[in-house]
């Protein structure tokens, strides 16, 4: 017998009053029916007529855009970007929000996520609850932070570049990105025809003057010759082996953080927001205090620069072991901090490198995992070193409160958080969590 086709709900329009946000920049609701809807486009507290948008009658969830809204919150505003709303430009998630709104929500889901995932108060978690903006971003009413300093492009199918939809494949094409960073804009992106591609990187680098674009071509497609507004450096992506290649021009920019140069090669991770980078670093020492002679691990260590920032302040006597998996980040992280005679960078990844390392023991512990987090293998690990304070960088709240919680199995609490809002407009927030040996704070 063949089973029944799920009916589909996609289109179905529901009248809901909205209530908290939840993690993904969408808040919650409910049908009549009490089926959950994530709702986009919307803020807590609203009534709004919601559009179904994924999902089927017997779906766990639907996901929803707010295509009227019936009653505004007080932290509403007209999204200043043209490009912003049901079924367009997915890039941003909460520009129809003030900016201080923003950052309150963002709070509202770390809160609910230490909460539900960590079982943490704000309190318990030495978090006074607020998200701090970056240097700077603090703006006029209606103006907008241009802070992306790399945007990833897609391009249609007449050869214009874009920003994805949401939960898409298909392409908004744009004329200006308003969170793009001067650098990026001054290369004239949106204004060129790159028919044959399928996507470009633009990324202006913070603190020099690199520009740099990488090109993936469509499948059998001929590589344009690219004349943009500002001179850039060149890469594609080959079609074979998926690698970056050099086009012409300096296979990486060199990006400025904590008064240190670092090059950071085509494809290495870098912090999008000019001002990450540095507030990082500042944050980070502050937790740890690193103390002369100390020794240190920097765990997803990119290109060096926790690394770097531990190796100037542990000073001749102190030593740093940095883990990463990508070959190339390694080498660029080798070369940056070449002059510390006690750094060592090792490529692999976490899980693997460090039980191979046999280190037993270290005085401090930075970690900046992907968005899954570390994992409950590598914190126990950790947590059987000794460290007297480990700092945990996380870019997604709930990957950070599982890894709390495993943290505290461990024998260590939170000694304080803080929150950056270093991606405005979106709902990405990043963290800075600094841990201590239970015992010593009871
Ligand atoms: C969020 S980035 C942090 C990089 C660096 N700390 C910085 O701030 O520039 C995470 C890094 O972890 C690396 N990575 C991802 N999974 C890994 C793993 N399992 N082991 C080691 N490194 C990994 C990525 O290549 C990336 O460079």
């Amino acid at each position: 017998m063949q089973a029944e086709p799920k009916k589909s709900l996609v289109g179905q329009e529901y009248e809901v009053e909205i209530g908290p946000v939840a993690h993904g920049g969408h808040c919650i609701a409910r049908t009549d029916t009490g089926q959950v809807l994530f709702v986009r486009h919307t803020l807590p507290g609203e009534r709004v007529v919601a559009r179904v948008t994924e999902g089927e009658e017997d779906s766990r969830f639907l996901r929803a855009d707010a295509v009227t809204v019936l009653e505004a919150s007080k932290d509403r505003v007209e999204a200043p970007c043209p490009y912003a709303g049901p079924g367009r430009c997915g890039g941003c998630d909460w520009q129809h929000a003030k900016p201080g709104a923003q950052r309150r929500l963002k709070g509202e889901v770390i809160a609910e996520q230490l909460q539900r995932l960590a079982g943490l108060t704000p309190e318990e978690a030495g978090w006074d609850g607020t998200v701090m903006p970056a240097e700077g971003d603090k703006l006029p009413a209606g103006e907008v932070p241009a802070w992306r300093t790399r945007v990833q492009y897609a391009v249609d199918d007449s050869g214009r570049a874009g920003l994805r939809r949401h939960r898409s494949h298909e392409v908004e094409p744009v004329e200006h990105c308003m969170i793009a960073a001067t650098g990026v804009t001054e290369l004239g992106i949106e204004r060129r025809d790159w028919s044959g591609m399928q996507s470009i990187e633009a990324i202006a680098a913070t603190g020099s003057q690199d520009r740099q674009v990488i090109l993936t071509p469509r499948a059998g497609a001929r590589l344009p010759i690219v004349e943009l507004d500002k001179p850039v450096s060149v890469m594609r992506v080959g079609e074979k082996d998926g690698g970056v290649h050099r086009v012409h021009g300096r296979p990486f920019v060199r990006e400025r953080a904590d008064d240190r140069t670092y090059r950071v090669g085509s494809g290495g991770f870098w912090q999008v927001h000019p001002q990450a980078a540095d507030t990082l670093v500042k944050a980070v020492m502050q937790g740890l205090l690193p103390r002369k002679g100390e020794t240190a691990l920097d765990l997803y260590c990119g290109v060096g620069l926790f690394a770097g920032a531990l190796a100037d302040r542990l000073g001749d006597k102190g030593a740093v072991l940095g883990i990463e998996s990508g070959k190339r980040a390694v080498e660029d992280a080798r070369h940056n901090l070449e002059a510390f005679e006690r750094v060592r960078i090792e490529q692999g990844r976490v899980e693997a490198v460090l039980p191979r390392t046999g280190i037993t023991e270290a005085d401090l512990i930075v970690l900046d995992p992907p968005r899954a987090g570390a994992g409950k293998k590598i914190v126990q690990h950790l947590s059987g070193l000794g460290a007297r304070r480990i700092a945990y960088v996380a870019c997604d709240p709930a990957a950070l409160a599982r890894d709390l919680a495993y943290f505290r199995e461990g024998g260590y609490r939170v000694r304080s958080l803080r929150a950056f809002d270093l991606f405005p407009m979106t709902h990405h927030v990043e963290c800075v969590a600094v841990l201590e040996p239970a015992a010593k704070g009871a």
